[in-house]
């Protein structure tokens, strides 16, 4: 069940069709509104929400031959809560009368290919309308001829509409919700420093502000529930054990001080995720305000410094929070930044609302290269590893589901949508993460890390959003896989490190040019201390979904053939990377102006 306020997203399918009466019309009514099922169908199998809900479509009552009928499926849409939309036909129609008019509205037209009717020639005019009237909408046109009766969507046709949808539903999820920010500026981190008018004009997201003292407050007046407290702290205690304490004599915390730092840590993630998405439990204690929460999709912790030089470190609630489970039980992650670094957390969000999955967030801390591994380990890197390793690792807001004691089918080390996890594999996630006692050279007020090390091989994915002064935000790609290393060559690099804090060794797929020509230059073109990691190769939806914000894509390594962006992006050149540029300034944020 979503946490957020409000009706979730539907997917509006337009089957449009030739207007002409007394013969043509009714001979294609029903292949045309059989295509807007199979559409349908195959949206509704494949697609989910990140709260496990089915995504749902609402087809028009009627084929669109006209303005009348166009106007008649706009109501329709904007009574069932209608806020992405793919037209579909297998023949000519009349381009500007039947389009979707909607300027917020990601859109995308499926032309059949087939030649009995000509709907590519309309696929073609309907794309030049939308062009020409400042809509961009994508194309979708199946390579290989299919016969009239063919019901079937071809491979390229679906990973296309499967593409759109996820990218367009997640800008429409976005909308409306808000960043919570408990906190401000972190240690200087520019991203820290929330930029509002980016959230409200790109993402048509609201900044919420919440200072830290907040979270005192309801730990001293006890605006919490109490239940869940007790239950939830039973649980970290069974559950979330202490590692070595990698502190000196003199820093060291009594076992007293210990367990008041583990009943306030659990109390602080209590609070935040009240004040996140509110909770009734709390209305029922004569909190109405604060049962309310600030509707937030996303969220950070400032929490260094001041907060961490005084009271312990949230480490502990940012990674239960952006895990797939909690004394609750297993459900969907948050996503919830530390260091408050809100673009990371949009990076977060962005590779949450494409798979559905809890993610990481990372400092890209290390490029290793093989030379350097070998001098002060003694060992060479092997496999993937042998051209150089970077080391992803923070305190704090890197899920647990990153441990990578998930499988899949095949057994293979993965992550999984909520849905899919087993309370096996949670306990498994669990017992192979330590909780160090905080390191206190960087948190004086104590409190605890997550330590673990990403296991085997996993397909990944390192995003970030940079804002550029003078052009906007850029976002930045990089596919790859995560490694594990040898235990002997982890612990010594690691051990140089932060050896309390959750590691993952990311090997970036390189192509011998440009930003990916090695592992080094991947790192050196990284656009700041983070990125934010979700599983899989998801390089190609997070391409789709940046041109649905009008965000370009400064860098990615994914194959050019994969490369889906609205039909309009074309009119920008051939160069595919200036021609984004050209294009994202050309129309400006989806919800503000330039
Ligand atoms: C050393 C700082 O206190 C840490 O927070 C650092 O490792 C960071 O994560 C900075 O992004
Ligand atoms: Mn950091």
């Amino acid at each position: 069940m979503s946490r957020l306020i409000g009706r979730l997203p539907k997917v509006g399918i337009r089957p449009v069709i030739d207007g002409r009466e007394l013969g043509v019309r009714e001979s294609l009514e029903v292949q045309c509104m059989d295509m807007a099922k199979a559409a349908a169908k195959l949206i509704e199998e494949t697609l989910r929400f990140p709260s496990g809900e089915k995504v749902e479509c609402v087809i028009a009552d009627t084929t669109i031959g006209g303005v009348a009928d166009a106007a008649a499926c706009a109501d329709k849409f904007k009574r069932e809560g209608v806020e992405v939309s793919l037209t579909v036909t297998p023949c000519w129609c009349y381009g500007t009368e039947v389009m979707d008019t909607d300027p917020l509205t990601p859109k995308a037209v499926w032309g059949f290919n087939g030649t009995e009717r000509p709907g590519a020639v309309y696929l073609a005019a309907a794309l030049a309308g939308y062009s020409q009237k400042g809509l961009p909408a994508f194309g979708i046109y199946g390579k290989e001829v299919q016969d009239e009766g063919d019901q079937t969507i071809p491979q390229d046709v679906s990973e296309k509409i499967i593409r759109f949808a996820k990218g367009a539903l997640a800008v429409a999820q976005m909308k409306g919700k808000s960043y919570l920010s408990i906190g401000y500026s972190s240690m200087g981190i520019a991203g820290s420093m929330v930029d509002v008018n980016f959230l409200q004009d790109y993402l048509g997201v609201r900044a919420e502000f919440v200072e830290s003292v907040e979270l005192l407050r309801r730990i001293d007046k006890g605006i919490y529930d109490q239940e869940e407290y007790k239950k939830a702290l039973a649980w970290t205690k069974e559950n979330c054990k202490e590692g070595k304490d990698y502190n000196g004599d003199e820093a060291q915390k009594s076992a007293e001080e210990k367990e008041k730092d583990w009943e306030k840590v659990v109390k602080m993630t209590l609070i935040c995720k009240d004040l996140m998405n509110g909770n009734p439990k709390l209305k029922e204690m004569g909190f109405g305000e604060e049962s309310k929460g600030r509707n937030a999709i996303m969220g950070g912790f400032q929490g260094q410094r001041q907060w961490t030089d005084y009271q312990p470190n949230a480490d502990f609630t940012e990674s239960i929070l952006n895990s797939s489970f909690d004394w609750n039980g297993i459900r969907q992650a948050y996503t919830f930044a530390t260091e408050n670094d809100c673009l990371n957390a949009i990076s977060m969000l962005f590779g949450h609302l494409l798979t559905n999955k809890a993610q990481l967030f990372s400092d890209v801390r290390t490029y290793w290269s093989p030379e350097s591994v070998e001098r002060v380990t003694g060992k060479k890197l092997t496999g993937i590893a042998e051209n150089g390793i970077i080391h992803l690792i923070n305190s704090g807001s890197t899920t647990l589901d990153a441990t990578a004691q998930q499988s899949d089918a095949e057994g293979n080390p993965t992550m999984k949508p909520f849905w899919d996890i087993s309370e096996e594999e949670v306990q498994k996630c669990l017992d192979n993460t330590k909780w160090p006692a905080a390191i206190f050279e960087y948190f004086r007020g104590g409190g605890f890390s997550s330590q673990f090390k990403t296991k085997g091989s996993m397909p990944i994915t390192m995003c970030r959003l940079n804002l550029i002064k003078g052009i906007g935000p850029v976002l930045q790609i990089a596919e790859g896989w995560s490694v594990e290393l040898p235990e002997d060559v982890h612990y010594i690099l690691d051990e140089r490190t932060n050896p309390t804090w959750p590691t993952t060794w990311f090997v970036p797929r390189t192509t011998g040019k440009g930003f990916f020509k090695d592992v080094y230059t991947v790192m050196a073109k990284w656009g700041a201390n983070h990125g934010a990691i979700s599983h899989g190769h998801i390089g190609a939806d997070l391409i789709a979904l940046a041109s649905m914000l009008r965000i370009p894509v400064n860098m990615h390594n994914v194959d050019e053939n994969d490369v889906f962006r609205p039909s309009a992006w074309s009119g920008f050149g051939e160069e595919l990377e200036g021609a984004d540029y050209r294009a994202c300034d050309n129309y400006g944020p989806l919800y503000g102006f330039k």
